[in-house]
Formats: structure tokens, C-alpha cells, sequence
């Protein structure tokens, strides 16, 4: 089976033997399904009779997805499966974006009776906290890349820059400015999410998945960075739905 996850920047393809180990591409989301298709099979041929299970938050790309794969071979989680495993209180239940289910699911069975503090940092960045055996509820921010291009988007004399960034304390160039403002911006919401939750539940662990994690684990003291959490809830996910 190959599981197809579609982020709002980049859609993952990947394929497990055991639910922890992945071969994964990670591609554009804008990209047609057909052309992900032909990149994936430099990864790995697919079967004649490939079984595929798809999730997402880009109800577009889904589409076309749904459009592109044999009826009979597509699989999607069940929203009771996730509701059972995660008691949570968001509302409406439907709403709580696929890729933060993921990671929860994940944390829950990897770490059933410790606090831990999901962030995702994609193209948005999430912070959940799963605590007391339940989901207790999360912050979305905008992601990095998008804060930085909103500034050039919504101002006339802003550049649009790219990560990676080097930052000082105070900026000296435009560049500079924009680079330790949003560094900083996003350095303290994040410490400052971490200190609230941990004063809620003391023993949280932080836990940093998504594309713009690896930028950032060093800022986050004791953090653990793992790049297949959303994969492996994904993965396990579909387990307890057959
Ligand atoms: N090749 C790439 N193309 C676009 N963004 C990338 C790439 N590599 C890393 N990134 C960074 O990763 C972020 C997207 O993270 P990801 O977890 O893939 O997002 P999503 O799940 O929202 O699609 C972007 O904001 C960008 O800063
Ligand atoms: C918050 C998100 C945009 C993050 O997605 P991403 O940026 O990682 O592609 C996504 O989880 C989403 O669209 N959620 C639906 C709304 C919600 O979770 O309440
Ligand atoms: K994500």
C-alpha cells in the first residue's frame, strides 16, 4: 500500500513494511497526481494491483487524486477510528486538520501516558497538546515561509526572502530586519506555547515534526525532531480501520 498525505506546500508518498521504517518522496502539491506517480516509481515500481490510502487538507489536490486512482484501490481513514483512539473536545469533530490527527495519533500510541507538545512546522505550524490520555486542544500559527512572504506581499518596499536565515539580534539591512523579526517572532511563540503547556502538564515533552523542523530544533532545548510522526500515525491509522 502506498500512503499519500497532502500538505498544503508539499504532498509525501510513502511505503512501510513495519509502520516505522518509510521509503518516502516528498513532492509539490501543485504538481498532477499522474506526474507524482511517474516520480514515485523512480522510488519504487508499483504494483499492478497497488493499493493506495489517501489523506489531506488540500480538499483540491484530494480530488484530483480521487479522480486519478482506480476506484477500488483508494483508501481513506475513518474519522470514528481517530475519534476512538483520541478522546478530544474540538468542534466540529470533523474540522481537526488530517495531518494534526496524524501526529496525534502517533504520540498517543508511542507515549499513551506522557504529556507531549506536537509541533508541526509546515506550511502553517500547529501546536497540540495531547495530555491526561486526551487531546486537549492546539494553536495554528502562519509557518515561517508564509510569514515571511506576507511582509513582501502586503508592504511596497519589502523583499520576498528564503529560508535558511541567518539572524542577528537587531538587523542592520532590510534583509537582516525581516530575518531576526520573524526569527524571533516565531522563537518566542513557540517557547512561550511550551512554557504554558508545561505549566499545565509539567512532564510535556516537546516533540517538532514538518518541513521547517530541522531550521529550528536547535532553539528548542530538549526538543526531539521526528521527521515521520505524521507517516507513522498515518500508517497506524489505517491499521485499526481494517
Ligand atoms: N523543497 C521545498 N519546497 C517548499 N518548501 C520547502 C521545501 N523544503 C522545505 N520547505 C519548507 O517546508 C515548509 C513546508 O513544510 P511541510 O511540512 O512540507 O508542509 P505542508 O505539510 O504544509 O505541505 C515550507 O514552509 C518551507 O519553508
Ligand atoms: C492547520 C493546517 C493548515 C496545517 O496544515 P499544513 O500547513 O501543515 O499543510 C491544517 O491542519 C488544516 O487545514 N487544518 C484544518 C483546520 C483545523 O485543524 O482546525
Ligand atoms: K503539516
Amino acid at each position: 500500500m502506498i500512503l499519500i498525505a497532502v500538505g498544503n506546500t508539499r504532498t509525501l508518498l510513502a511505503y512501510s513494511e513495519d509502520g516505522l521504517h518509510f521509503q518516502s518522496i516528498s513532492v509539490a502539491t501543485a504538481l498532477h497526481p499522474t506526474h507524482i506517480l511517474q516520480l514515485w516509481e523512480q522510488t519504487r515500481p508499483l504494483l499492478e494491483d497497488e493499493d493506495f490510502a489517501l489523506g489531506g487538507v488540500v480538499p483540491e489536490a484530494m480530488q484530483r487524486w480521487r479522480e486519478t486512482l482506480p476506484p477500488g484501490r483508494l483508501r481513506e481513514p475513518e474519522l470514528a477510528v481517530f475519534q476512538q483512539r483520541i478522546p478530544n473536545s474540538y468542534v466540529p469533530a470533523e474540522s481537526l486538520g488530517f495531518d494534526r490527527r496524524c501526529c496525534l495519533l502517533a504520540t498517543a500510541r508511542d507515549f499513551p501516558t506522557q504529556s507531549s507538545i506536537v509541533i508541526d512546522m509546515g506550511t502553517a505550524i500547529t501546536i497540540d497538546l495531547w495530555a491526561d490520555g486526551r487531546f486537549q486542544g492546539g494553536r495554528i500559527l502562519p509557518g515561517i515561509t508564509m510569514s515571511i512572504h506576507a511582509l513582501y506581499l502586503g508592504t511596497a518596499l519589502l523583499p520576498d526572502l528564503e529560508l535558511p536565515m541567518t539572524v542577528a539580534d537587531t538587523g542592520n539591512t532590510t534583509a537582516a530586519a525581516i530575518q531576526s523579526g520573524v526569527w524571533h517572532m516565531f522563537t518566542d511563540a513557540l517557547l512561550g506555547a511550551i512554557q504554558q503547556f508545561q505549566g499545565l502538564f509539567p512532564d510535556a515533552q516537546v516533540l517538532l515534526t514538518g518541513g521547517d523542523a530541522p531550521l529550528w530544533q536547535a532553539r528548542i532545548p530538549g526538543s526531539h525532531y521526528i521527521p515521520d510522526l505524521l507517516l507513522r500515525g498515518f500508517y497506524g491509522w489505517l491499521q485499526s480501520s481494517s
